[in-house]
């Protein structure tokens, strides 16, 4: 009978199919969709007015109400808002703007006395005339723009419109600048009203009625101030007199230290740290639930970046000491520290206060050296005790470590090796030849032995500063497929409703009422049998119910949870396709407090439905090929990256079938985890599967030991902690970053490595929890010896799309029905003993491009977040055997000895900065090094020993060696 089903597809089921794997945007109204339209049953034993729906009562004693729709106009008005075309007009044109107003102020300037007279005269002579009269290089326009903005208004400081007309257009136009809106307009605004009544002033004074002014000049000058500055001054004048300059200095003094948020003032020959007193901590675990809220405010789905300095984000700074260089590589301290006392020998930092542009000089360096950072800005101040070396630098976002060469080259000093959450700007100073640029060396990570380990902070920690100005991606990336339409006509309703009522008339079933709620996908008749008929009766029918409906993908529910009613899902003769931004552009998402909520697609009842995976915990998913899965996992990654900052969450990509998740590899440096000293973000390889499983239990492992060290329970609370600044960074705690693992084909791996994956899985899935470390597993065939017991017990939350057989269905939800599934997204969430019917939403490839473009496109870190090292985890060929081997040492390793000795750090990374190699290749050569003796085994997070003390000695080594 099954059988029959499959062979008897409803006429035009396939109608609306998407084509070649795109869904055709199908044609929409804007009526709403009814969420539950009453069907009268055909047999009604008692008046169908009682038995029908409240809203429905309500609606036959109320006349009809005429659908309310969108008013054409402003539907119209809001169509050009969104309109990316019309961007483009407006931000062009602004951007042409600030060139016509530069023209036009700088012709001001030699043309505008003459000019006056013209402009004045307009409307008393004809246009044409006035405009030959003109001298302004941009004609009357020109020369009326500047009369209005320079003589009238702002005088000379309306030139700070340009910057602010220039950088709106900018922004509009490549929809990214360095900067918020709200920052420049600020800084523009203040600028130009300060400077106007400066001048203002200056002008006043020359045509004082005083000894030594001359009224004739301030006459002539007073295109300085403009109409505004002028009568401002001469107000304040009046009122004040010369105190008017106290007033604006102090005014301008307020401003820089309000706006650049200035705690800390350095003049040179000593230092103040102004610092508000620190407020009395309140309970602590008052506060964590403070950070807890403050954390779990989601943004909203188009987040508004943080480029706008805050309290946080210019806190002081303090260093770590050469010692502990490597560790903190690994050890993801965050940027902001209590400046140390300062240093018996070495460096003291501070960083306060955003600069806009960059300069690094130093006394002792040979030449400024330009920084050009993005970020919010920094003052960096190094003083060194020995050698006597000032540094001084306003930079950005602070790569670790931060070497002089790599600020001299600008921007790519940001890609510097940086742990991947919580950062220390670290800057070593190895020898006093190390800091002339020139030599391109490190001004690089370093070392205060002595400042106090306790001392720290009283500004709360933020993950998200060292990517301050990340915005998340928008919607207008995703295809917009226009407003839901309602598929299912009165006919059909009908038509099914009289076959399921005849149907189970043929087997004495008598109905009481039916009713209709149309999802996307399928339509749910809510029946309510009349009094006395058995549900188990009608459960055992569903083959018979469905072959008469002549359809695939009939389900019935009996009895529904909650209600006394039965349910019979009837799939839609032309399906719905639910749209991811339609999801992700919700309210329900955009206002979820969940900690990683993942928009699905949408409910029978046209609810969307959103669920944390940090509640699931750890997801399995399972269809047949070509139902879905691939796009369901898109979903997953895609609602996650519109949620969370990088700071905030790690990905590890496993992928089989190498082509699935490679999309993702271009957002490795923003959002992806991986193995250290292996280049693809992306695992294919089943050997690196374990590995990196491996390696994630281990992180699990140590996320556990500081959790236990930091008296927390989860993820939230010690991370709540971190924020609070309650745990100390040199003690290794670090902020901890979601990691969420997903394994597109695990059929495939339990083939190939069977225990070798299934036992880190399954302890992964049975401890991670706590942790934040959450595991999706995807795979075509659910059966048992993929889907192991050891497995599935770990898994309470799954996903089925359509599967092949009823065993396969109770094999993924313990329950039939995913085999009556109708593929296309249509699939089961399971969680516990809830099973839930949703349209799984759809995101086309192009669109996953377009949002991991937009995050690439973006300033990530230097390089993934590093997981930990596994023994035997490096590329075969650097793992161990050949290390020894002369004939197969690297051409480098004398020179990769020198160094390590030299800089007395047994660190990959420092060779990849030095010598610039790959990590493979400087993996390699630590290998070999550890087997010629120099550098000790591998520590962990912390740096290896190097066993040589001086380059005298390792000559002599190396002479030793057999070549
Ligand atoms: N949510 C959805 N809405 C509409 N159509 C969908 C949806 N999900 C999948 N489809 C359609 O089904 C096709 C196959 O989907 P998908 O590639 O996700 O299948 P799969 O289960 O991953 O297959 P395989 O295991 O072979 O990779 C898509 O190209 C698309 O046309």
């Amino acid at each position: 009978m099954a059988d029959n089903r499959y062979k008897n597809p409803p006429p035009d089921a396939s109608a609306n199919r998407p084509a070649e794997g795109r869904p055709a945007p199908a044609p929409r109204a804007n009526a709403p969709r009814p969420a539950a339209e009453p069907v009268p049953a055909a047999r009604p034993p008692r008046p169908a007015a009682t038995n029908q729906p409240r809203a429905a009562k309500a609606a036959a004693v109320r006349p009809p109400r005429a659908p309310r729709g969108p008013v054409p106009g402003v539907a119209a008005l809001k169509g050009l808002v969104r309109d990316r075309r019309f961007h483009l007009f407006i931000g062009f044109g602004l951007l042409l703007g600030s060139l016509y107003l530069t023209i036009a102020f700088t012709s001001f300037l030699f043309t505008g006395h003459a000019d006056q007279s013209v402009v004045a005269a307009l409307g008393t002579i004809p246009t044409k005339e006035a405009g030959q009269e003109s001298g302004n290089w941009l004609g009357l326009l020109g020369a009326w723009a500047a009369q209005v903005f320079i003589y009238k208004l702002f005088g000379v400081a309306a030139f700070a419109l340009i910057p602010i007309v220039f950088f709106l257009g900018y922004k509009i136009v490549f929809r990214k600048a360095a900067g918020s809106v709200s920052y420049v307009l600020a800084l523009g605004l203040f600028t130009m009203a300060w400077l106007s009544v400066l001048l203002g002033y200056v002008v006043v004074a020359l045509g004082a009625p005083a000894p030594g002014t001359d009224p004739a000049l301030a006459h002539r000058l007073d295109f300085l101030c403009g109409g505004v500055g002028f009568e401002a001054a001469s107000w304040l004048s009046s009122l004040i007199g010369w105190g008017t300059v106290l007033l604006l200095a102090f005014v301008l003094i307020s401003f820089v230290v309000f706006f650049f948020n200035v705690t800390t003032l350095n003049l040179g020959f000593g230092r103040w740290a102004v610092q508000a007193e620190a407020a009395e901590d309140a309970e602590l675990t008052a506060e964590i639930e403070a950070a807890e809220a403050a954390q779990a405010r989601p943004p909203e789905p188009v987040p508004v970046p943080k480029t706008t300095p805050t309290a946080t984000a210019r806190p002081a700074l303090q260093l770590t000491s050469a010692e502990d260089t490597e560790a903190s590589e690994d050890a993801s301290a965050p940027a902001e520290f209590e400046p140390a006392p300062r240093p018996a020998a070495g460096l003291a930092l501070s960083v306060a206060g955003p600069l806009a542009g960059a300069q690094a000089a130093a006394p002792g360096l040979a030449a400024a050296v330009p920084l050009l950072v993005a970020g919010p800005a920094f003052t960096v101040e190094v003083p060194v005790a020995e050698p006597e070396v000032a540094f001084t630098a306003p930079v950005a976002t602070v790569p670790t470590p931060l070497s002089l060469a790599d600020l001299a080259d600008g921007p790519p000093a940001l890609s510097t090796k940086h742990p991947a959450s919580g950062t220390s700007l670290e800057i070593t100073v190895p020898s006093r030849a190390d800091l002339d640029p020139s030599a391109g060396a490190d001004i690089a990570a370093v070392a205060d032995e002595d400042a106090d380990a306790d001392v720290m902070p009283d500004v709360n920690y933020d993950p998200t500063l060292d990517l301050a100005r990340y915005q998340y991606p928008t919607l207008e990336l995703l295809n917009d497929y226009g407003a839901p339409k309602a598929q299912v006509t009165k006919e059909e309703l009908e038509a099914n409703k009289d076959r399921i009522v005849e149907t189970l008339g043929h087997y004495g079933i008598a109905i009481a009422s039916i009713k209709a709620t149309i999802g996307p996908t399928v339509t749910l008749y809510e029946i309510v049998p009349e009094a006395g008929v058995r549900i188990s009766k009608i459960k055992s029918l569903e083959d018979d119910i469905a072959l008469s409906l002549a359809a695939l993908g009939i389900r019935i529910i009996a009895p529904i949870p909650g209600k006394g009613t039965i349910g019979i899902e009837v799939p839609n003769a032309k399906k719905e396709m639910v749209s991811i931004r339609s999801v992700l552009g919700s309210e329900k998402f955009a206002r979820t407090e969940m900690d990683l909520p993942i928009a699905f697609g949408r409910t029978i009842t046209n609810e969307v439905f959103v669920a944390d995976l940090a509640k699931m915990p750890h997801l399995l998913m399972a269809g047949a090929t070509g139902q879905g899965k691939s796009v369901g996992l898109n979903v997953i990654l895609a609602s996650l990256l519109y949620k969370r900052h990088p700071a905030q969450l790690k990905f590890v990509l496993v992928d089989p079938k190498k082509v699935e998740l490679s999309i993702f590899n271009k957002i490795e440096r923003h959002y992806l985890a991986k193995l250290p000293d292996t280049d693809e973000p992306i695992i294919t390889d089943t050997k690196k599967v374990v590995h990196t499983l491996n390696s994630l239990c281990m992180e699990m492992d140590r996320r556990y030991d500081l959790l236990k060290e930091a008296g927390c329970r989860n993820l939230k609370e010690y991370n709540a902690k971190f924020v609070l600044r309650k745990l100390n960074p040199k003690k290794g705690h670090r902020y901890l970053p979601f990691i969420v693992l997903v394994i597109d084909e695990l059929a495939d791996l339990m083939m190939t490595a069977g225990k070798e994956v299934e036992t880190p899985i399954a302890r992964l899935a049975q401890l991670a929890r706590a942790i934040g470390i959450h595991l999706i597993v995807a795979t075509q065939r659910p059966s048992v010896n993929v889907i192991t017991g050891i497995i599935k017990a770990n898994f309470p939350c799954r996903i089925s799309f359509k599967v092949t057989s009823k065993i396969d269905s109770r094999t993924i939800l313990d329950t039939g029905g995913a085999d009556q599934l109708i593929g296309q997204g249509d699939m089961l969430f399971s969680a516990g003993s809830d099973l839930i019917r949703v349209q799984c939403a759809f995101i086309d490839t192009p669109e996953v491009d377009r949002v991991c473009a937009f995050i690439s496109e973006q300033q990530g870190y230097s390089d993934a977040y590093l997981l930990p090292e596994v023994a035997g985890a490096e590329g075969d060929e650097g793992s161990g055997q050949d290390a020894g081997d002369p004939a197969e040492r690297d051409a480098m390793f004398e020179e990769a000895a020198r160094c390590i000795v030299l800089h007395q750090q047994g660190s990959t990374s420092l060779l990849q900065r030095k010598l610039k190699l790959g990590y493979n290749r400087a993996g390699r050569l630590i290998d070999q090094l550890q087997h010629a003796g120099i550098v000790g085994p591998f520590e962990g997070s912390k740096a290896r020993d190097v066993l040589v003390p001086d380059e005298y000695q390792l000559e002599q080594l190396l002479n030793s060696m057999p070549k």
